[in-house]
This record gives structure tokens, C-alpha cells and sequence, in this order.
């Protein structure tokens, strides 16, 4: 299995990360190298663009392909989206000069509207039914309202910074976009692409538990059922030659500063908090 991953920019370097963390340690891949093997002696990485990879896999080049949704859309091709990956989130939105007078959609009819997404531009355009001219930039596209190139602009936000020192101002949403696992429609039943998804899936399922590990005194346990809601349960072990148990347990990590305390009260020791890797349910 072929997986399609950005070359550079700022979808490299967590798309290697979360291909780490779901166990594909990715060898021999250095600096300019355009593929990889993985651990995986079935599982190839080709490193492209990000704006390429729907192409890729959409002539076969790779089973798979992980890119944001934006260029997915700005393809145009129809692939199957696994997994949300959670990351690269952005908006692409419709602005337009702060003190200009396009404050609507409306108002950019027979306008100009300056992207480096015209295809998703034109679609929206034509959803809402308003005849605008868009051109086609390949960066800086804040700068083309200021320089009479265009009149408004759709391009990704995500802090909001870049439009704000532009005095920019947001008009309208177009699209709400992150990182996704895309693959070919022929591909989807594939078990080892299955497996991506489970291991993808688990490092997500991770992300945001704790695992904790603490000794308790074997008289307190039930207290120390009761504050763990745990993930099936706490694991419950004897400590040996002792009147002690070691219990480990999930915890979501919002839960885990207010079940630290609760475990204390109710006579835990040695609490220990970790971080999860991969959680596969
Ligand atoms: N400011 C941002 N915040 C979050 N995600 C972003 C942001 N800008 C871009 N993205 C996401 O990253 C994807 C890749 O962006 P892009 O191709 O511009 O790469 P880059 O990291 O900017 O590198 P370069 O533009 O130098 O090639 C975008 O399609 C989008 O999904
Ligand atoms: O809302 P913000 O946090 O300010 O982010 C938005 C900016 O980020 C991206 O640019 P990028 O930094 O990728 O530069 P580029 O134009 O070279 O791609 C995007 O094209 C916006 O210009
Ligand atoms: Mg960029």
C-alpha cells in the first residue's frame, strides 16, 4: 500500500508524527527524498505536495492519501474520506477590505474575487447563485484587494492574523477544513487500509486520555471504583507480600486533575499519570 503524504510546508511534519505515533516508523526518509519505507514491509510513502495529492490518488499512484480538505474540494475528484485526522484545521473564507463596501455575498456580484482555490470559489459562487470574476493567485492573496487586482478575496484563516494586519475582514465561510485520510473508492475494502484507519483511529482515541497507575490500601477499593469511571473499569493487581493493590485505570484528560484529587482523598498513593500512545477499542 502506497501512502501519499505532503512533501514540506506545515501539514510534513504532523502527518510524519501521526504515522509514528499509529506505528509506521518511517525509515530511510530524508530531506528532498520523494518516497520512504515504512516498518511496514507492505507500506510505501510517496511524498508529494499537498495541493497534488488528491491527483495521486485518484490515478492510483497510491492507495491512500492524507491532505486537507480544502484541496480535496479544490480537486475536484470524487475520493472516499476515512478518517478526520484532526489536524491542519482552517477556514477558507470570503473577504474583503474592513472598510470597503462589501459586506455580503451579494455585494461581490460582478465583482473580482482573487484565489488560490478557484474551483472551490466558483462552486460557492455558484450555490449562491452570484456572478462573480475569479482569478486565480498562487500566495499573498491578502495583498490583491490593496493593489486593485481584486475587489475580495477566499482564502484560509486560522488565527485570524493575516487578514487582520491586511484589514481584512471576513464576508462569509466557504468551507470548514482539516487534515482527512482519502482514498481511492476501489481501495476502501482493502484490509492493510483498513488496519490505517484502526491505527489512525486509535492514536486519536488516545489523544485526549491519561493512563494512570496508583497503589491503594485493598480496604479502600470500592472508593477508588467509584471515582475511577474508567475506560471498562480500573485494572486491579496485588502488590506482593502486602495488604496493597496497584490499580491502573483510562481517564479522559479533562477528568484527570479532579480524579488525581478524588483518588487521594479516598487514600490512593504514588499516583502516577502518563500519556497514552495508541488506544485500540
Ligand atoms: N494557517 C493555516 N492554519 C491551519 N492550516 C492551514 C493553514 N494554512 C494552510 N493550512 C492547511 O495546510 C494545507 C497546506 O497548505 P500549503 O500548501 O499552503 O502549505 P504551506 O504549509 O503553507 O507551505 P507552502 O505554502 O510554503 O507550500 C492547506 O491546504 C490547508 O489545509
Ligand atoms: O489566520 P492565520 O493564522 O494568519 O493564517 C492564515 C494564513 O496562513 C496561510 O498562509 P501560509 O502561512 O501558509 O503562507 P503561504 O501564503 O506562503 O502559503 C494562509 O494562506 C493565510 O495567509
Ligand atoms: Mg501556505
Amino acid at each position: 500500500m502506497r501512502i501519499a503524504v505532503p512533501n514540506k510546508g506545515r501539514l510534513h511534519d504532523p502527518t510524519v508524527e501521526l504515522l509514528e505515533r499509529a506505528g509506521l516508523h518511517v525509515k530511510n526518509g530524508a530531506d528532498r527524498k520523494l518516497y520512504a519505507d515504512t516498518v511496514d514491509p507492505d507500506v510505501t510513502i510517496l511524498f508529494a505536495r499537498a495541493a497534488d495529492i488528491p491527483e495521486y490518488v485518484r490515478d492510483g499512484a497510491a492507495e491512500v492519501g492524507i491532505t486537507g480538505l480544502d484541496q480535496m474540494r479544490e480537486s475536484g475528484h470524487e475520493l472516499d474520506e476515512l478518517v478526520d485526522l484532526e489536524f491542519g484545521s482552517c477556514r477558507l473564507v470570503l473577504a474583503a477590505p474592513e472598510d470597503g463596501d462589501i459586506t455580503s455575498v451579494e455585494d461581490v456580484a460582478g465583482k473580482t474575487v482573487a484565489t488560490e482555490f478557484p474551483t472551490v470559489a466558483r462552486d460557492y459562487f455558484a450555490k449562491k447563485g452570484i456572478d462573480a470574476d475569479v482569478v486565480e493567485v498562487t500566495g499573498a492573496t491578502e495583498l490583491t484587494p490593496h493593489v486593485e487586482m481584486a475587489d475580495a478575496i477566499i482564502d484560509i484563516t486560522s488565527t485570524g492574523t493575516t487578514l487582520r494586519v491586511n484589514r481584512l475582514a471576513i464576508v462569509d465561510e466557504v468551507l470548514e477544513s482539516s487534515v482527512r485520510l482519502f482514498a481511492h473508492p476501489d481501495v476502501v475494502d482493502d484490509p492493510k487500509v483498513e488496519q490505517l484507519v484502526t491505527a489512525f483511529r486509535s492514536v486519536l482515541a488516545a489523544e485526549d486520555k491519561r493512563y494512570l497507575m496508583m497503589n491503594a490500601p485493598r480496604d479502600r477499593l470500592d472508593d477508588i471504583r467509584e471515582v475511577l469511571p474508567g475506560l471498562g473499569g480500573p485494572t486491579v493487581m496485588d502488590v506482593a507480600g502486602d495488604d496493597a493493590v496497584a490499580v491502573h485505570a483510562v481517564v479522559d484528560e479533562r477528568h484527570v486533575f479532579e480524579v488525581v484529587n478524588d483518588l487521594k482523598d479516598v487514600g490512593a498513593s504514588g499516583i502516577l499519570v502518563t500519556e497514552i500512545e495508541r488506544l485500540v477499542e
